[in-house]
C-alpha cells in the first residue's frame, strides 16, 4: 500500500510519534498497532486503533505522512520528520526572501510533546536541533552585533511588530546571574534516552558513541538506553537494554557528555522497568508531588537565574548543515510567548507588580496588524533578542521556558499549561549593504499543551479551569485540521476556521497566500510550511487518543467488522437444527449482514471476507423468520452504531461546552480582577485629586478667616480706642509726630515773618522822620501784622502736653476731651508778643 502523499491543498504534514510505554503501565492493553508497509525498507504510514474490551466498537484505521514507533530516537524524528527543509525554506538558499515555517505538536497530555520538541536534560529536541543546524549553517555570514554597532538599530526600524528589541549580552546579562544555590527542576522532566544503535538514520557519530551491545529492546533489537545520573547531568550511564529484561552479565557504559574524562560504572542489577525514573525525575516528583488542586504559582518577579553550566549535546548533528544564501547576511532574533487561557503573554518579558494586589503580573499581548504591517496579523510589543550563536540562543530559549506556566497533573508531573511558542527569526539582507533593507521570514516551534480528560488529570480550580480552555482550544485547532484535511480530499475549497481562538489564528494565519495591499503581487508572501508531529501513547487512554488521531490523521476509515454478539447467539442457537448460507456482503460494504457502515476518506481495501453459518435442514418458514430475526438484529445492532456515534458527538459537544463555560468562568474571575483593579487605581487618582483641591479650599478659607478675623480686630480697636478715653502709646506717639512736623513749619513761618519784620524794622529806621508813616498803615506790613493774631490762636490750638507721663485727659481750646496736650515752650511765643508789642 502507498504511503499518503501530502495533498496539493493540505497545510499540514502530519507525522505521528508513539511514546515507549510509562512506568507501571507495561500491563495495559495496547490500543494502537502499527501497519506494516507495504513496501519492505519503507517506513510505517498507517495505524489501527482497536477498542479495547468493546466489541461493539469500530476499528480505526489511520493515515499519515509517516508513523515513528517508541524507538524513535529524537534525531530520528529531526531528519524523518524533514525539520531541514523547512530551516532551508526559512534560509531561502535561492535569494529573495525565506517563506515561514510551523513545527508543532499536537497530543494528550503526557503523550511526549514536550519530549519531542524541547528534549530532556539529557538530550536535546527538535528546538535545539533546529537551532544547531541554523547556526552551523550561517556561520560565515551571521553579521555581529559587536563588528556592526548599527545592526540594532537596522533590525529595530526593520521590526514590523512593535517588539523591544535587545542584544543578547544586555538581555542575559539581565536575567542570568552567578548564583551559586541549588539548581532547580525546569519545565521539563528528565527522561531515558532510547538510542537505536543500528538503524538506517543513525549518523557515524552517534554509533560510534553507542556500540552496539547485546540485548534486546520492545520491537526494537539492538536497542541501548542512556540514563542520567543524580547530580551529574553531564555523565550517562548506557544501558544495554530495558532494565526488566537485562540480564546479569550485561554491562553498562557511563559517558561523558560534557567532560571528555570516561567514568565506568555498574548498573544496579535491581529489576526496574525499563521505563521507570531516572532519579533525577523522582526527585522531581517528589518536589512537584501532583496533585489534587495544585495550583500554578503566582507569577513572579523573574528572580535572577543560575546560568545553565552544561546544556545537553546529544544528538550530535555537527556534520548536518542546510543550504544558504552565499551573497546574503543574517542575524537571528528570538521571541517567546504562550497562549494561556486564549491570551497571548511574552516569555522574556518579566511580569510587573500590580498596584492594586501586589501581585507580579504579565501584560497580555495582541495579535493584530500593525502600522508597518497593515496587511498581516503580529504579535505586537513582544521583546526579542538578537542572538548572535547557539549559545546565546539556547540560554534565550532556557530563560523562556523558566517563566513558562507548567503545573503536576494526574498525568504528568511537569504538564504544559500552555501553548509554547518559540520563533526563530531570520534576518536577511544582501552581504556588505550596510544600509540594505532586513527581510524577514520566521520558524515558529510550537509546543502545543496536551488535552486531558478533568477525572484521569485529578486536576481541581484553576488547573481545572486552564484544562477547559487547553481543550477548547484543542477542538478548534481539531475542527481546522479536519476542515484543512477534508479540503484536501474534496474538489470543493472548505474554509478553514482559524479565528475562533487565538491558537488556530496563530498556526494558521500564515497559512494561506498574502499580498500587501501596499505593494504589488510580486510581493506576495508565500503560505507557510507546516510540519505536525502528533503524539500519542499505545497504552494510553483510548477515547482521548482516538480523538486526537481523529482530528490530526489525513486520512481515516472506520470498520464495523463483527457481527453483534447477540446474533451470533441466536444464530449459534438456532444452528443444532439448521444450515443455511448468509448473503456475503456485497462490496464496500464491510458488516456481514450488508448493513451500510459510513467511511471517512476510505485509502483501504475492504476486507473481503465471506461469513458462513452452516445450519441442519429446517422448514422455508423457520429460515425466512431467522433471517428476518437475523436482518433486523443487524439493522437494530446499526442504529445502537449511529446511537453510539451520535452520542459520543454530543458527549464530545458537551464536554467542549463545559470547558467553554469553566473558561468563561476563568475569563470573567480574570475580567473582575482587572475591573477591580482598573477600579481601584481610578479611584486613587480621584482620591488624590479631590485630597488636593481640599487642601487648597481649606487654605483659601484659613486665609479668607485670617483677612476677616483681621479685619474685625481692627474694627474693634477702632471702636476700643473710641470708647477708651486714654489713648495707646502708639497713637501718641504718632500723633505728637505729626503735630511736631506742624509745629516745626509753623515756626518756621514763624522765623520767616520774623526775619521780614527785621528787614522793615531796619528800613523804617533809615528813613527821614518826616517820611516815616506808622506801620499800620502801610499795606506790606498790615498783612503780616493781621496774620499774627490768627497765627497764635492756631499756635494755642497745637499746644499739646510736652510731657508724655502726663495721661490724665485735659480739655483743649475747642475743648475736645481725647488728645492730651502738648505744651510747647512758651518763651518764643512769648517774645513775637514782645516784638509785636514793639510793633
Ligand atoms: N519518546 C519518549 N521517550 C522517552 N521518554 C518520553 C518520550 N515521550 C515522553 N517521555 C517522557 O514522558 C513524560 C511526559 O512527557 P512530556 O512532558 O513530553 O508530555 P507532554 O505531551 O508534553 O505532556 P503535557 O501536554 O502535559 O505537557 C516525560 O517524563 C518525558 O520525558
Amino acid at each position: 500500500m502507498e504511503p499518503p502523499q501530502r495533498p496539493q491543498a493540505s497545510l499540514f504534514q502530519v507525522y505521528l510519534r508513539l511514546r515507549p510505554p510509562q512506568a507501571g503501565n507495561a500491563s495495559a492493553e495496547r490500543a494502537v498497532l502499527v501497519e506494516e508497509p507495504e513496501q519492505d525498507n519503507a517506513p510505517p504510514t498507517h495505524i489501527t486503533l482497536n477498542p479495547p474490551n468493546d466489541r461493539r466498537r469500530a476499528i480505526e484505521k489511520f493515515a499519515f505522512t509517516r508513523v515513528f514507533e517508541e524507538d524513535a530516537t529524537q534525531l530520528d524524528l529531526f531528519q524523518g520528520t524533514r525539520v531541514l527543509p523547512l530551516v532551508e525554506a526559512v534560509l531561502a538558499p535561492h535569494g529573495g526572501d525565506g517563506t515561514d515555517g510551523l513545527l508543532a505538536t499536537l497530543g494528550v497530555t503526557g503523550s511526549g510533546k514536550t519530549h519531542t520538541m524541547l528534549g530532556s536534560r539529557s538530550q536535546r529536541g527538535l528546538t535545539q536541533l533546529a537551532l544547531d543546524v541554523v547556526y552551523r549553517s550561517i556561520d560565515t555570514n551571521i553579521v555581529d552585533c559587536d563588528t556592526c554597532p548599527t545592526l540594532e538599530a537596522g533590525l529595530r526600524s526593520a521590526d514590523a511588530s512593535e517588539a523591544a528589541i535587545y542584544s543578547a549580552p544586555a538581555f542575559l546579562e539581565n536575567v542570568y546571574s552567578d548564583f551559586k544555590g541549588p539548581s532547580r527542576a525546569g519545565s521539563r522532566a528528565a527522561t531515558p534516552m532510547i538510542v537505536r544503535p543500528q538503524h538506517d538514520f543513525i549518523r557515524p557519530s552517534l554509533l560510534d558513541m553507542c556500540p552496539q551491545l547485546p540485548g534486546h529492546f520492545p520491537d526494537s533489537p539492538n536497542s541501548v538506553r542512556l540514563v542520567c545520573h543524580e547530580d551529574d547531568l553531564s555523565h550517562i550511564t548506557m544501558l544495554s537494554t530495558p532494565p526488566s529484561q537485562r540480564k546479569q552479565n550485561m554491562l553498562p557504559l557511563q559517558m561523558p557528555v560534557a567532560s571528555s574524562r570516561p567514568k565506568l560504572a555498574y548498573a544496579s542489577p535491581q529489576k526496574k522497568h525499563y521505563m521507570s525514573l531516572t532519579s533525577t525525575a523522582k526527585s522531581k516528583n517528589l518536589t512537584k508531588t501532583p496533585i489534587k488542586g495544585d495550583y500554578p504559582p503566582p507569577p513572579t518577579p523573574r528572580r535572577q537565574l543560575q546560568r545553565p553550566s552544561a546544556l545537553p549535546q546529544m544528538p550530535d548533528i555537527s556534520s548536518i548543515r542546510a543550504s544558504i544564501d552565499p551573497s546574503a547576511e543574517y542575524a537571528i532574533v528570538i521571541s517567546m510567548y504562550e497562549v494561556y487561557n486564549d491570551r497571548i503573554f511574552d516569555l522574556l518579558t518579566p511580569p510587573v507588580k500590580s498596584n492594586a494586589t501586589k501581585e507580579y503580573r504579565r501584560r497580555a499581548l495582541l495579535f493584530k496588524p500593525t502600522e508597518s504591517s497593515p496587511d498581516r496579523k503580529v504579535v505586537a510589543g513582544l521583546r526579542k533578542v538578537i542572538c548572535g550563536n547557539l549559545r546565546e540562543a539556547l540560554m534565550v530559549l532556557e530563560a523562556g521556558l523558566h517563566e513558562r506556566r507548567v503545573a503536576g497533573t494526574g498525568s504528568n508531573s511537569s504538564s504544559s499549561r500552555s501553548h509554547g511558542f518559540f520563533c526563530v527569526e531570520v534576518k536577511k539582507r544582501r552581504r556588505g549593504r550596510t544600509d540594505g533593507q532586513w527581510g524577514t521570514s520566521t520558524l515558529s516551534i510550537v509546543d502545543l499543551a496536551g488535552s486531558e480528560r478533568a477525572r484521569d488529570a485529578k486536576t481541581q480550580g484553576a488547573t481545572l479551569a486552564e484544562a477547559g480552555k487547553i481543550n477548547e482550544s484543542l477542538m478548534y485547532l481539531g475542527q481546522c485540521l479536519q476542515m484543512q484535511s477534508d479540503a484536501s480530499s474534496s474538489a470543493k475549497p472548505n474554509l478553514v476556521p482559524f479565528r475562533q481562538c487565538k491558537l488556530t489564528e496563530l498556526l494558521f494565519s500564515n497559512s494561506f497566500p498574502s499580498a500587501s495591499v501596499a505593494q504589488s503581487v510580486s510581493h506576495r508572501r508565500a503560505p507557510q510550511k507546516a510540519v505536525m508531529i502528533v503524539t500519542a501513547d499505545p497504552l494510553g487512554d483510548f477515547n482521548a487518543t482516538s480523538q486526537i488521531l481523529r482530528y490530526s490523521a489525513l486520512a481515516r476509515e472506520v470498520t464495523v467488522p463483527r457481527i453483534p454478539s447477540i446474533t451470533s447467539t441466536i444464530l449459534a442457537n438456532a444452528s443444532s437444527t439448521a444450515h443455511f448460507h448468509l448473503p456475503e456482503p456485497s462490496p464496500g460494504c464491510s458488516s456481514p449482514l450488508g448493513s451500510p457502515q459510513s467511511h471517512h476518506r476510505p485509502f483501504f481495501q475492504q476486507p473481503s471476507a465471506t461469513y458462513q453459518r452452516t445450519f441442519s435442514p429446517m422448514s422455508d418458514t423457520e429460515r425466512a423468520t431467522m433471517e428476518n430475526a437475523a436482518m433486523e438484529i443487524a439493522r437494530m445492532a446499526d442504529m445502537i452504531d449511529q446511537l453510539n456515534a451520535e452520542l459520543s458527538r454530543e458527549s464530545e459537544g458537551r464536554m467542549a461546552a463545559e470547558a467553554h463555560l469553566l473558561s468563561m468562568e476563568d475569563r470573567v474571575v480574570e475580567l473582575e480582577q482587572e475591573i477591580r483593579e482598573e477600579c481601584y487605581a481610578d479611584f486613587e487618582h480621584r482620591l488624590a485629586l479631590e485630597m488636593g483641591r481640599w487642601k487648597a479650599s481649606l487654605s483659601l478659607e484659613q486665609e479668607r478667616g485670617e483677612e476677616h478675623w483681621d479685619r474685625k480686630i481692627e474694627v474693634l480697636a477702632r471702636s476700643v480706642s473710641v470708647v477708651l478715653t486714654a489713648p495707646s502709646d502708639e497713637d501718641d506717639v504718632e500723633d505728637e509726630d505729626k503735630e511736631n512736623v506742624l509745629i516745626e513749619n509753623l515756626e518756621q513761618e514763624n522765623d520767616r515773618l520774623r526775619r521780614e519784620v527785621a528787614v522793615l524794622k531796619r528800613e523804617l529806621s533809615s528813613r527821614t522822620p518826616s517820611k516815616r508813616a506808622p506801620l499800620q498803615e502801610r499795606g506790606d506790613v498790615s498783612g503780616v501784622k493781621a496774620d499774627i493774631p490768627g497765627l497764635g490762636s492756631k499756635m494755642e490750638q497745637l499746644r499739646v502736653s510736652g510731657s508724655r507721663d502726663e495721661r490724665a485727659p485735659r480739655v483743649t481750646s475747642t475743648g475736645s476731651p481725647t488728645k492730651k496736650m502738648r505744651k510747647l515752650p512758651a518763651k518764643k511765643w512769648d517774645s513775637i508778643d514782645v516784638d509785636d508789642d514793639l510793633l
